[in-house]
């Protein structure tokens, strides 16, 4: 609660330190969470968990689900019900079980016939949750999570946002908290001027060019400078966004009069005495002058150019009047090797200047890009290209709105004409090719510019390539059919074809929120909720966890930087509703030939590290990139119950740990020995309860695990059932809660007792 710490604060600390429910001695901590978004790919092993316990959501009215990745962005018109709209089977299967499970449990839903559905990160900012349930979704100062890594998204609003895997979705769902330890404080500051057709897209691709897509791994980033006071809210989500590229669990902006001014009179943000009380509150979150920082990074504004991506990481970032850079003038062997086998995926020549680079596809759309904002934008260099210019033939160009309701707030203002009469195809909100779970996807070898936020090879399609850019480079290489320098379309020439262009009306975003602002009425509670047995706390009663205590065996090793979870499970095996069964998606794009089927001869197909029971990996960042806890249960079902890195992306580590397996860092040095060990075939034996790792005729390694975490795996236990005998505590929590911050609670809380699986005469569990 407030002022448990003194001294100076950041906004990150004073945050935390107001969602402590409790804390372990060795400073582990259960943090309560005030919302909670879900989507249909993280969470069917979830709510399946919550079923086989017979647990109940403890708090439906902070939960809000949709469905966006799964969906086809086809016309909606004829739409009768997602059995006959969703046409491929697995995709259906998923968006079906969702709509099972908020009925089941009681959740609000916007599903596919409703105007508020879209992105996950787009529809809270926009809305709230519902009428019925009377609360709004992003506010300063709260705690919000979701199975998903772009969470970070709603930290513009100065909160605490960040991913989470489909075991702690459960968590989520049945305790309302989490188990975390406190990140690292880093701010970086962007001060000055812009130059000309930079925007908040481009400042974010450059800081990762900056710090690397592991530059904010362990850490909470705070945006600081003037050049993030000066973005618009929208502008600031597209930055948040993408914090998770640059490793980081979270990134945030200090709540300011852009927010309040952006939250004043939506339908369900706080009313007359409760909005001054909540203003008040938000204006003490920022940070304290003098504060202390972990990590600082200072970039000034003005050495920012339009960015654009030239390889397979977000980091790997050029000016757009740059050239595809040229590895044999990289004098570290490892970053050479990636930037090799990136020019080699992307299909590039060194030194070939980023204009030249022909596309085939445009997409404009995604959680980072698809906002209004981002379509005006995109839609002016359209009418500065001239009344007939059109979308180059050599492409095919897509809008996907991030949600219904930008959809409609669009057509009211005329960018779906501008957009529709220029040749783009103008579609229904979801994640779209984004990452291409639905139809819409790449070819094998078609480049693409994206506003999207990851170019990892195939994240798109198999084989596709990818450059990231704003919505007003992606508008600008639509219509030249080439990257292109946004610049060309700024001038007065440009400003005349604009002026001449039709005459665009400006529609506030309050226009098309007010239809669900109906009168507040309780929410049904299911009778699964209502009559939910109490059942008591233990390890089994849960998903169940696998103990780690000795793993002894082979071990295969890997040499990659910056492994993501796109290459250890591609997309479309996270179509599965259960957790096992993916052994063959494991890294599927390498094993896999993708002509012919037959087995490569990557590593883990080669006898005997097919039967590995370690990973090594002497490239750092293991496991970066999305929060799909499938990249887990691949591992563990191929057999690796251990991977050894010199360091993990945070989600992806505890993803593993929630699974019974291993995530051990060692130093470069150790893994790089590990790794030689590995390949001439030793056996090599991880022993967590001593935590060392031993090798027949060689020193033993010794390491050291966070205390709980390692109790955990020694004996199995599942954190659910731990978090339950706490109840006291959050109980009390929530008093205090609903007290002083009255505006977090839904209206289907207020004056009554959520049900929650009864905990209280349950035997101690050993923490
Ligand atoms: C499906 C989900 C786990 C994933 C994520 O966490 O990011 C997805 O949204 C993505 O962008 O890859
Ligand atoms: S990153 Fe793409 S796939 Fe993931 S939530 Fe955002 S739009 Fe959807």
């Amino acid at each position: 609660m407030p002022g448990t710490i003194t001294g100076l604060r950041t906004l990150y600390d004073k945050i935390w330190d107001d969602h402590v429910v409790d804390v372990n001695e060795d400073g582990l901590a259960l943090i309560y969470i005030d919302r909670h978004l879900v989507h249909e790919v993280t969470s069917p092993q979830a709510f399946e968990g919550l079923k086989n316990a017979g647990r109940p959501v403890r708090r439906p009215d902070c939960t809000l689900a949709t469905v966006d990745h799964n969906i086809p962005t086809i016309s909606r018109k004829s739409y009768k019900s997602v059995d006959t709209f969703v046409a491929e089977p697995d995709s259906r299967a998923q968006v079906m079980q969702l709509e099972e499970n908020v009925k089941d449990f009681g959740l609000t839903y916007f599903g596919l016939s409703d105007k508020r559905q879209g992105i996950v990160h787009v529809i809270g900012p926009e809305q709230g949750f519902t009428a019925s349930l009377h609360i709004y979704q992003d506010l300063p100062g709260i705690t919000c999570v979701c199975g998903d890594s772009h969470t970070s998204t709603h930290g513009a609003f100065g909160s605490l946002a960040f991913g989470i895997g489909t075991s702690e979705v459960e968590h989520v769902l049945a305790t309302q908290t989490l188990l975390q330890r406190k990140g690292k404080n880093m701010r970086i500051t962007v001060d000055g001027e812009l130059v000309e057709g930079v925007g908040s897209k481009d400042v974010i691709l450059h800081i990762i060019g900056v710090i690397g897509t592991a530059g904010g791994t362990g850490s909470v980033i705070e945006y600081a400078g003037s050049v993030f006071r000066n973005m618009s809210m929208e502008a600031r989500m597209s930055v948040c966004n993408m914090s998770i590229e640059a490793g980081a669990r979270a990134g945030m902006v200090a709540p300011d009069e852009i927010t309040f001014a952006y939250l004043r009179n939506r339908p369900l943000a706080p009313k007359g005495e409760e909005w001054d009380r909540a203003e008040a509150y938000w204006r003490t979150l920022k940070s304290d002058e003098g504060a202390k920082f972990d990590i600082e990074v200072n970039i000034n504004a003005a050495d920012i150019p339009p960015t654009v991506t030239w390889g397979t990481s977000p980091q790997d970032v050029v000016a757009i009047t740059g050239k595809v850079p040229d590895p044999s003038t990289m004098s570290d062997p490892s970053k050479r090797a990636s930037a090799e086998r990136a020019l080699a995926y992307m299909g590039l020549q060194a030194n070939t200047p980023m204009e030249e680079l022909s596309l085939q596809k445009v997409f404009i759309g995604s959680c980072t890009n698809s906002r209004i904002e981002d379509l005006r934008s995109a839609a002016r260099i359209v009418l500065a290209a001239g009344p007939d210019a059109k979308v180059a033939s050599n492409v095919q160009a897509m809008v996907v709105p991030g949600s219904g309701l930008i959809k409609q707030h669009a057509e009211a203002e005329g960018l779906d004409a501008i957009f529709k009469r220029a040749g783009f195809d103008w579609r229904e909100a979801g994640c779209s090719m984004c990452l291409g779970m639905n139809p819409d996807q790449l070819a094998p070898g078609e480049r693409c510019a994206s506003t999207s936020n990851r170019n990892f090879e195939g994240r798109q399609g198999a084989g596709g390539r990818t450059h990231l850019v704003s919505p007003a480079m992606a508008a600008a290489a639509a219509m030249t059919g080439k990257l292109t320098d946004v610049r060309k379309f700024f001038g007065a020439d440009a400003e005349e074809k604009v002026a001449a262009g039709p005459k665009l009306t400006l529609a506030s975003a309050f226009d098309f929120l007010t239809e669900f602002t109906g009168s507040a009425t309780e929410p049904e509670r299911p009778s699964h909720a209502q009559t939910a047995t109490p059942t008591l706390p233990s390890a089994s009663s849960g998903s169940g966890v696998a103990k780690f205590v000795i793993v002894k065996g082979i071990a295969a090793s890997l040499h990659n930087d910056n492994v993501d979870t796109d290459m250890i499970i591609p997309k479309q095996f996270l179509k599965t509703l259960k957790r096992t069964g993916l052994a063959n998606a494991l890294f599927f794009a390498q094993r896999f030939d993708p002509k012919t089927g037959e087995k490569t001869d990557f590593i883990l197909n080669k006898s005997p590290y097919d039967q590995a029971k370690i990973l090594i990996c002497t490239g750092k960042n293991f496991g970066c990139g999305s929060s799909r806890e499938h990249a887990a249960w691949a591992l563990n079902d191929f057999g690796i119950r251990c991977v050894i890195a010199p360091s993990f992306a945070d989600i992806f580590r505890n993803n593993t740990m929630q699974n019974g397996m291993l995530p051990l860092p060692l130093s470069e040095e150790d893994c790089k020995d590990l790794a030689k060990d590995a390949e001439a075939g030793m056996e090599i034996e991880v022993d967590l309860e001593k935590q060392e790792v031993r090798r027949s005729g060689k020193p033993t390694i010794t390491f050291s695990t966070d205390p709980f975490r390692r109790h955990c795996l020694v004996n199995g236990l599942d954190d659910i059932g731990l978090t339950l005998q706490r109840e006291e505590a959050i109980a009390s929590f929530e008093e205090k809660r609903s007290a002083l911050w009255s505006w977090l609670d839904g209206f289907g809380y207020q004056g009554q007792k959520i049900p929650v699986a009864g905990i209280k005469t349950g035997k101690k569990m050993e923490w």
